[in-house]
């Protein structure tokens, strides 16, 4: 039975939640005890935070859309001329422990291997290529997926449903089931059936995302206004070769970072960091929230004269939260992150065996970030700002016909 996903969700600028957000327990932050958490929370009663009369609002990104939307970004990735199709294997936490795309074994080349729909078997890309689902299946970053879910563009087919199956995955959530009469759609379901594996189509509310690399910003684009956003050029493609306008590495961690900064409830800034390892899996990702479990008590104001009302104290930073988040080992890594780390979150990441950080804007001439950078040079941490050639990311939902 398909299933509607929510409008994206507001929060206000004390943190209350608008209905249908959430519960906190929900949220991938890094946990926190119990007990030290309610002497916080009867110090936050003390000092009488929470209602403030300032209105501002902020959209959040709903999980299945941020889930489905990174299935769309990974695809991105994708060398196949003709269809770019992703998956994303989310854990039981929320957090997200496998991506994938569509693409040729590992060391057989894109540009040797067809990419030819038609011809002689051995000379398309059929017998080639893995599957989204596969890939992300192979990609998870930590050892054990069963309960998991995956997010998939395309219905999964026979092959790549025997390894969902056989991965302990227990739900399939997928966009378009543009296969659903082919045998191999038909076997799938015929196995996940058996198998009580629970699929359900997730039915569209948004037409894409428009990624901004210059503001560092992600909007949700809804059916019907994308008029107002700069539509991707159109240009001849030549699909028997691998497709070129694929997104390079860097721009496409920096976009992870955007995209994953669109979970963050902090009215001012929504902030994203992912770490990359060296087989360029990702390990962790983050964005700026408060403490996990903390039961939206912490205020997100900054211009209270008493500073525990402020949430400079408490608000966690996504640097830090990926860092937590990380299923696998962050030592030799590589940051990315939208703003240059403060002092605090320089220190985690020297401290974790961090090795480079790529910043997409400048770092302010504040002190903080002066501290930053001191310690990186001296613990050898690189750090380069990196500018995508593009200012811009149009992340088409509609690019496969649903
Ligand atoms: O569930 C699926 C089904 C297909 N793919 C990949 C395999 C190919 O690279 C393309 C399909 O190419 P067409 O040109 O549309 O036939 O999609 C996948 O990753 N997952």
């Amino acid at each position: 039975m398909a299933e509607m996903i929510d409008d994206s969700l507001m929060v206000t600028m004390n943190g209350d939640l608008c209905p249908g957000e959430m519960k906190e327990e929900d949220s991938p932050q890094h946990e926190v005890k119990e007990d030290s958490q309610s002497s916080l929370i009867q110090l936050m009663s003390a000092v009488s935070i929470g209602k403030t009369s300032e209105t501002n609002v902020m959209s959040i990104i709903d999980w299945e859309e941020y889930f489905m939307s990174i299935a769309y970004l990974v695809a991105n990735r994708s060398k196949d001329p003709s269809t770019q199709v992703g998956a994303c294997i989310v854990n039981q936490r929320k957090r997200i422990v496998g991506q994938g795309y569509n693409g040729m074994p590992r060391g057989c080349s894109d540009d040797e291997f067809p990419w030819k729909k038609v011809g002689p078997d051995l000379e398309t890309k059929y017998f080639y290529v893995c599957h989204a689902e596969m890939n992300a299946i192979f990609n998870k970053n930590c050892d054990d997926i069963s309960n998991c879910t995956i997010y998939t563009i395309l219905f999964p087919c026979n092959q790549c449903t025997k390894t969902i199956i056989q991965s302990g995955i227990s739900e399939v959530v997928y966009m378009c089931d543009k296969n659903k009469d082919k045998v191999e759609a038909i076997a799938s379901m015929k196995m996940l059936d058996a198998c009580n594996v629970r699929y359900r189509q997730l039915r569209p509310s948004w037409a894409g995302l428009n990624i901004d690399f210059k503001q560092g910003l992600c909007e949700i684009v809804k059916i019907g206004q994308s008029k107002s956003i700069p539509q991707p050029t159109t240009q001849q493609i030549d699909n028997t070769k691998k497709r070129q306008n694929c997104l390079p590495w860097d721009a496409y961690f920096l976009a992870i970072s955007i995209l994953v900064a669109k979970r963050s409830k902090c009215p001012e800034e929504q902030l994203g960091a992912c770490i990359v390892n060296e087989e360029k899996r990702i390990v962790g990702q983050g964005y700026n929230g408060m403490p996990q479990n903390s039961r939206n008590v912490f205020p997100w104001r900054t211009d209270s004269k008493n500073i525990l009302e402020n949430k400079i104290l408490y608000e966690c930073h996504a640097e830090l939260n990926a860092i937590l988040n990380a299923n696998l080992q962050v030592k030799g890594c590589k940051l990315y992150t939208i703003t240059f780390p403060c002092n605090e979150c320089a220190k985690a990441i020297i401290q974790s065996g961090i090795k480079e950080v790529i910043h997409l804007k400048k770092a302010e001439d504040k002190d903080t970030y002066v501290a930053a950078q001191i310690m990186f040079n001296a613990a050898k941490v690189t750090f380069r700002q990196h500018t995508p050639k593009d200012e811009m990311l149009y992340v088409d939902f509609s690019q496969i016909e649903l």
